[in-house]
C-alpha cells in the first residue's frame, strides 16, 4: 500500500475531485463514516465530545458527530472558531448539524477554556478534529492550550486523520500535538503515522477507504510504499520436483577477520535457512579451522593470508578466481571483514572487478565510503545494507539529516549510484534506482543486538543468488528478517533475542508468509482496515 505525505494527499484529493469527478463532500462523508465505525467498534463509552477546527478536518468532525448521533451516542461539538469562518464542505456539515439536536459550543479563546474543560470532563471520549493535513506551522497560544486540556483529560482520544499538531510530511514532531489512542486516516497511511518520533503519538492506526482508487497516486507517479505481505508474497520461486541445489543458487560470503568469525558464519547459515542451494564462506586461511568447526552444511574456501587474519589486496586475484570457478550466483561482501586499510583496498578492487550480483554490508560499505563512484559503473544487481552510521559515512549526510528525511536520503543515493539501498533502523527503508521507496513497520527493538545485520545480509544474498531481482530481494529480506525477529521475540522475549535466534526463526517466518499467501482472509470490514491487517502477517 502507498504511503503519502500531507502535500501528496492534498494533491490526490484534488485529482480525485477534479479529474475523477467524485465530489469532495462524498469523500468527507465516507471519511467521517469510517471514523464513526472505528469509534463504534473499538471504543467504550457513549458520551462523545467532537472538537472541530475551521478546516476540512473540522468538517470531518462535524459529520462524525452526526453519524454518532444517528447511532445513539450522546454527542456534543466544540468549534474552535466562529461558524462564520467555516467554508465549503465543512460549512455544509455545520449547517446540517445545526439543524439537529446536537449542541455546538464555540470555544475560540482562552477565556472560554474553563467551559471547554468542563465539557471534556463530562465526556467519555474525545474526537480530535482540530487540524489535519492542512496544518501549516506549530500550534501555539490558544490551540496549544486546547491540546493540553485534551492530553491531560485522561479520556480516550480518537484523532481524525492526524493527531492535531503533527505535520504529515515527515516523522518529525514540529510542536505541541494531541497524543491519540486511535488515529483514523483516509485513503492511504501518511509518513507521520509510521515514522518516529511522530508515530509514537498516533496510537492504533486505521485506514478508511474513502473511494479514492489506488490508480490516482499511481498515475501521479507516487512511489513510496509500506512493506506488506502483499508486497512480498510472490517472491519465492517454486521448489520443483526435478530441481537440484544449484537451482537455488550458490552464495559466497566473503568476510571474517580475527575476532569476527561469527559474522560470516551467521550470514552463510542464513543463506541456507532462506532457501539458498549452497553457501560457502571465503575466509582468511589462518581462520579457516574455526569455520570448519563451527559450520556443517556451509562450505569454506580458505584464502592464503600469511597468518595475518584478514584480507589484503594480495588476495584479490585468488578471490576473483574462486568466484569465477565456483559456480557462484551471488556474493555477500562484508560480514566481519574488519577495518584494516589493506582490507579496504581489497574490497574496493573486488567491487570494481566482480561481475556477480552483490550484497555489500558493514565494513564492505565503509571501505567504499571514500569512493562510492565505483558503484555507478556496475551492471549487475548491487544491494547495500548500511545502518544509519554506515550510510552517513558513504552518503556524506549527517545522521540527523538521514533520520529527518530517510526516504529522500536513501532514494537520492540509490538514484545517484544506481544501487538498491536497505537503510537499516527501527524503520528500515528500501530504495531502488528506479525511484521507489518502501518502509518496513514490523520487527522490534529486541533486534537491536549484535549480528542481526549479518543475518540480513545472508538472507538478501540467498534471494539474489536464486536469481530474484534487486527490488524483490531487498523487500522480501527486510520483511522476512523482521518477521523472524517478531516470532523469536514472541517466544523468547525481546531482551533475550540474539542474532542466531533470527536464523532459527526464519523457517517459521517463511511458513507464516506462505500461509498469508494462501489464506486471503477477508478483513473485518471492507472499508476500514487496521495497520496490522494491511501489513498482513
Ligand atoms: N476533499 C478533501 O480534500 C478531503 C479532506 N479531508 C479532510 O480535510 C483535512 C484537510 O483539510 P484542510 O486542508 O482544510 O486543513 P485542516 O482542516 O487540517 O486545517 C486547515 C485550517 O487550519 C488553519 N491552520 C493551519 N495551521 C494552523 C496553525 N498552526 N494554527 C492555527 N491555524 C492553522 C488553516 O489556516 C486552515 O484554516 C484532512 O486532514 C482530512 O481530515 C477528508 O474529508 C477527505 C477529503
Ligand atoms: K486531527
Amino acid at each position: 500500500m502507498r504511503l503519502l505525505n500531507s502535500k501528496e494527499m492534498a494533491e490526490v484529493d484534488r485529482e480525485t475531485i477534479e479529474t475523477l469527478g467524485i465530489p469532495g463532500i462524498v469523500l468527507m462523508e465516507n471519511a467521517s463514516r469510517g471514523v464513526a465505525e472505528v469509534v463504534y467498534r473499538y471504543t467504550e463509552g457513549s458520551s462523545v465530545l467532537v472538537v472541530c477546527g475551521k478546516g476540512n478536518n473540522g468538517g470531518d468532525g462535524l459529520a462524525v458527530a452526526r453519524h454518532l448521533y444517528n447511532l445513539g451516542y450522546d454527542v456534543e461539538v466544540v468549534l474552535t472558531s466562529s461558524p462564520e469562518n467555516l467554508k465549503g464542505d465543512a460549512k455544509l456539515n455545520y449547517d446540517v448539524v445545526s439543524k439537529l439536536p446536537i449542541p455546538v459550543h464555540v470555544i475560540d479563546s482562552d477565556e472560554k477554556l474553563v467551559e471547554f474543560y468542563s465539557l471534556v470532563k463530562e465526556s467519555s471520549l474525545i474526537v480530535d478534529a482540530l487540524f489535519g493535513t492542512g496544518l501549516s506551522k506549530p500550534l501555539t497560544g490558544f490551540y496549544k492550550d486546547v491540546v493540553d486540556v485534551i492530553n491531560n483529560s485522561n479520556r480516550t482520544v480518537v484523532s481524525v486523520d492526524i493527531p492535531s499538531g503533527l505535520s504529515g510530511g515527515t516523522g518529525e514532531v514540529i510542536g505541541p500535538h494531541i497524543k491519540a489512542d486511535i488515529t483514523v486516516t483516509f485513503a492511504f497511511p501518511k509518513i507521520v503515522h509510521v515514522m518516529p518520533p511522530a508515530c509514537y503519538s498516533v496510537g492504533e492506526l486505521f485506514v478508511v477507504d474513502i473511494s479514492i482508487p489506488e490508480d490516482v497516486p499511481f498515475l501521479m507517479g507516487l512511489n513510496r510504499f509500506l512493506l506488506t505481505a502483499d508486497e512480498v508474497f510472490f517472491t519465492f520461486p517454486e521448489r520443483e520436483i526435478m530441481s537440484h541445489k544449484y537451482t537455488y543458487g550458490h552464495v559466497a560470503v566473503i568476510g571474517g577477520s580475527v575476532g569476527k568469525t561469527g559474522a560470516p558464519s551467521m550470514a552463510a547459515e542464513a543463506v541456507l535457512r532462506t532457501g539458498g542451494g549452497l553457501s560457502t564462506v571465503v575466509v582468511p586461511k589462518s581462520l579457516n579451522q574455526i569455520f570448519e568447526t563451527k559450520l556443517t552444511e556451509v562450505m569454506s574456501i580458505p584464502v592464503n593470508d600469511d597468518n595475518k587474519g584478514y584480507f589484503g589486496i594480495e588476495n584479490l586475484d585468488s578471490v576473483l578466481e574462486i568466484l569465477e570457478n565456483g559456480k557462484f550466483s551471488a556474493v555477500v561482501l562484508g560480514p566481519g571483514l574488519g577495518n584494516n586499510p589493506e582490507t579496504y583496498e581489497f574490497v574496493r578492487e573486488l567491487v570494481k572487478e566482480c561481475k556477480l550480483p552483490m550484497v555489500i554490508d558493514a565494513d564492505g560499505i565503509n571501505a567504499l565510503s571514500e569512493s562510492p563512484e565505483v558503484l555507478k559503473l556496475k551492471e549487475q544487481p548491487i544491494i547495500l545494507t548500511p545502518h544509519i552510521g554506515e550510510f552517513s559515512r558513504i552518503s556524506k549526510l549527517t545522521k540527523d539529516e538521514i533520520l529527518k528525511e530517510p526516504f529522500r536520503s536513501s532514494l537520492d543515493f540509490s538514484e545517484k549510484f544506481n544501487v538498491t539501498v536497505v537503510l537499516k533502523s527501527g524503520r528500515t527503508v528500501v530504495s531502488t534506482p528506479n525511484g521507489k521507496t518502501f518502509v518496513n513497520v514490523i520487527g522490534n527493538p529486541g533486534m537491536a543486538t549484535a549480528g542481526t545485520g549479518d543475518v540480513l545480509s545472508g538472507v538478501v544474498g540467498a534471494l539474489l543468488g536464486m536469481g530474484i531481482d534487486e527490488e524483490d530481494s531487498a523487500k522480501f529480506s527486510v520483511f522476512l528478517h523482521s518477521l523472524a525477529g517478531d516470532l523469536a521475540a514472541g517466544e523468547l522475549s525481546q531482551e533475550s533475542l540474539k542474532a542466531w535466534d533470527l536464523i532459527d526463526f526464519l523457517p517459521k517466518a517463511i511458513k507464516r508468509i506462505k500461509e498469508a499467501e494462501t489464506r486471503f482472509e477477508k478483513h473485518t470490514s471492507p472499508f476500514v482496515t487496521s495497520l496490522r491487517e494491511i501489513v498482513g502477517v
